[in-house]
């Protein structure tokens, strides 16, 4: 019996979310990959349904790190600002093609003081959201700082990038289309997925964490099938070299008896 309560329904996921951006996304298909869809509906997702996924959230101060974070899991918005000190976290609890799957979402303190304190948690993150203030070009340009402080403490083939622009509402349509072309270009040489929205006006954040939940789930679930695939292999060499083993020690022992 779970003791968990039910995943709540607004964090249901049956479809692939799609992309912000075409032209700066980790993948632009419509659906699901085939063999995730086949092992969902089949119920062989290994332990990927009692696993709890790492995803860290990096950045200037006052980018709007822990607003975006408050304004997906608690839907509320605080205009003043608090900086975050050290590390915060929050668990959220999705269900992906009816599987469970939680993310673990890691808010770190983005000013300088606290950033030895905030990097000792970068460690085995499956994503990571490196984000900026649509409204300041610097913090977009300091955000290849942010994704190399965040790499070395990670797995760079494994790990899903997400490049986020906040306050969203508060940049005009021509400070925006400016910084975006940026933005994208930068997302495409992190190879990271780019996305704009507003913590304040809630513009794009549940389509975010949900394409993040979505991307991190699919990642684990490939990775759980070709795990299990090599483990059956695995196993028939494992036995037969085993007995090979036994058969060699067996008739060395022999040989070693008999001389
Ligand atoms: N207008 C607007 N303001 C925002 C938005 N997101 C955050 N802010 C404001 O920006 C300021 C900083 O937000 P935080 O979320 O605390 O920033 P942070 O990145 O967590 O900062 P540190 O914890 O110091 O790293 C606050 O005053 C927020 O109200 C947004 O989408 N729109
Ligand atoms: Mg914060």
């Amino acid at each position: 019996m779970s003791v968990l309560p039910p995943v709540r329904k607004d964090r249901i996921i049956g479809q692939l979310p799609k992309c912000f951006n075409r032209g700066a996304a980790l993948n632009t298909d419509d659906e699901f990959h085939n063999k995730v869809k086949t092992a969902c509906q089949q119920q062989r997702t290994g332990t990927v349904g009692f696993k709890i996924s790492k995803v860290i959230v990096v950045g200037d101060l006052a980018v709007g790190k822990t607003c975006l974070i408050n304004r997906f899991c608690k839907d509320v918005f605080d205009k003043n600002y608090k900086a975050t000190i050290g590390v915060d976290f929050e668990m959220e609890r999705f269900e992906v093609l009816g599987v469970p799957f939680s993310l673990q979402l890691w808010d770190t303190a983005g000013q300088e003081r606290f950033k030895c304190i905030a990097s000792t948690y970068y460690r085995g993150a499956q994503a990571v959201i490196i984000v900026f203030d649509l409204t300041d070009v610097a913090s977009l340009e300091h955000t290849r700082q942010w994704l190399e402080d965040a790499m070395k403490e990670n797995d760079p083939t494994s790990v899903l990038l997400f490049l986020v622009g906040t306050k969203k509402d508060l940049s005009s349509p021509a400070q925006y289309t400016l910084i975006e072309q940026d933005a994208i270009k930068l997302a495409d040489q992190m190879k990271a997925e780019y996305w704009a929205l507003s913590a304040l006006s809630g513009e794009n954040v549940r389509e975010f964490f949900f394409r993040v939940a979505s991307l991190t789930f699919e990642a684990n679930v490939l990775a759980e099938l070709e795990k299990s695939g090599s483990r059956r292999i695995g196993e028939v060499v494992q036995i037969n070299s085993n007995s090979n083993n036994l058969y060699a020690t067996s008739k060395k022992k022999q040989t070693n008896c008999c001389q």
